[in-house]
Parts: structure tokens; sequence; C-alpha cells
């Protein structure tokens, strides 16, 4: 997979060359390009906002600046534009599973109120592009969205991940929240771990752990359960 960011702030995508992340670029399994949209102003300011039709609050970014940077770094590949946005549709696990098969993915990162929508439009014809919010509240900028957009997509990639079956088991796979986990020691600070774990019961094990993630579930995000399909939940689920 190949992914491009394009931004007036280079820097603030370098955590993406740290850690895991790092490593993934580095073993080749994902390339990483950075762009600074200001290469493709023409002038001496290097203007890439502009005040908004129809009067309001801030500045909008230019179209021009855009479409010439979208035109190169997009060229003739095929690839899915993305624009991170309070606007978006959710950003989900599934959506990070579906981006997860992509050859190519081009993140678009808007400051000010916003990318002018001419340039949305524009590329709309081109392929796919998708407007996404990771979640109803208003950054600054999409740079910290498309950190967490790209960790959570290219930890799904094969060879990322050490132990790949985590990526399966994760949060949301099944629909539910995980449940609580514990380690070592068994007892700390007057806090025992849960007896079943230690009994080497793994259908007691498997049946509490599901019964942590229902309830934990119901209790924090009963919006998911409603979104459970019907034949998700068993009798002894339904017990919560
Ligand atoms: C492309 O257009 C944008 C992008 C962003 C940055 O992304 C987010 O904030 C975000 C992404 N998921 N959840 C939040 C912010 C604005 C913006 C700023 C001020 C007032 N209104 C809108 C506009």
């Amino acid at each position: 997979m190949r992914i491009d960011v394009v931004t007036i702030f280079p820097g603030y995508l370098a955590p993406l060359r740290e850690a895991l992340l790092g490593r993934a670029i580095e073993a080749g399994l994902v390339e990483l390009g950075v762009h600074d949209l200001r290469d493709w102003t023409h002038d001496v300011h290097q203007a890439v906002d502009d005040s908004p039709y129809g009067g309001g609050p801030g500045m909008v970014m230019r179209p021009q600046v855009w479409g010439e940077a979208l035109d190169a770094v997009l060229g003739e590949e095929p690839a899915r534009l993305v624009v991170p946005t309070p606007a978006g549709r959710p950003f989900t696990q599934a959506t990070a599973q579906a981006w997860a098969a992509e050859e190519r993915l081009v993140f678009a990162c808007g400051r000010y109120e916003g990318i002018d929508q001419r340039v949305v439009d524009a590329y709309a014809d081109r392929g796919p592009v998708d407007e996404v919010s990771i979640g109803d509240y208003v950054l600054v900028g999409g740079e910290v969205a498309v950190l967490v957009m790209v960790e959570a997509v290219v930890r799904l990639l094969p060879g990322v991940l050490g132990n790949p079956v985590s990526a399966q088991e994760d949060s949301f796979s099944d629909g539910l929240l995980e449940g609580p986990a514990y380690t070592r020691p068994v007892s700390w600070r007057g806090l025992d771990v849960p007896d079943v774990l230690r009994s080497g019961n793994h259908a007691a094990i498997a049946r509490w752990r599901r019964d942590r993630a229902l309830e934990r579930t119901a209790a924090r995000r009963p919006d998911l359960l409603d979104a459970l399909p019907p034949d998700a939940l068993d009798r002894a689920d339904r017990a919560f």
C-alpha cells in the first residue's frame, strides 16, 4: 500500500515514521509520502487560503493550490482520496478494514474552515473521494485525524502486527467493546485478578470474557448493541 499526505505542516506527520508504523515502512509493507502543500503555490506569500464567499468567520483553502498539488501527487495511478473533516461520514473499524485492501490512499489535510468544496467535487469523477470524521469535535487541521486513520489501517496490513490474530479479535470486530484485561501480579494494591482467568477452564473463561464485553458495551455504547445483527446474541448473551 502507498499512502500520500498533503499538508501545510509536514512535520505533524513525523510520528508515522516512528515505532510500529516506522518498521512497516522500513520493511516495505507500506510506502509513505508527505508533501508540503505550499510547494504548489506561486506567490511570494505562498498563500493557501482566502476569505469565504458569502462571508462568515475564518478562511477557506484555495482550490487552485489543492488542484495542482493533488494532480501532482495523484498522477495517473488510481487512489482513494480522503479528506478528514468534522462534516464527514464516521471513520470506523469497518472503514479501516475496507481501506486496508486499497492499493493507494491520498490524504488531504484541511486547515482553517476547510477546503473549497470544488476540490472534492472535481476529484469525485476521477475516483473515490471520502470526506470522513474521526469524531464529533473540531480540530485545527486534518493532520491529527490522518495519524489516527493511518495507524488504524496500517496495523491491519499483513505482516505489520506481530500477532495478526489480535487484528481479528479487535474491539468492534465482533461488534462489542473489549472487556477488561489482566496480567501479573495476581494481587496488586489489594486488587486481585478474577479467579476464572486462572482456572484453566477455557469455556468458563470465554463465557466470562463475553459477559464482561456485553456488560461494558451495554454500559458505555448501547448504540453498538442496538446495531448488532439479531443473530449476533445467543440466549446466554441475552442474560444481559
Ligand atoms: C477539511 O475541512 C476541515 C477539516 C478540519 C480538521 O478535521 C477535523 O477537525 C476533524 C476530523 N474528524 N473530526 C474532526 C477542520 C475543519 C474546521 C475547522 C474549524 C471550523 N469548522 C471546520 C474543516
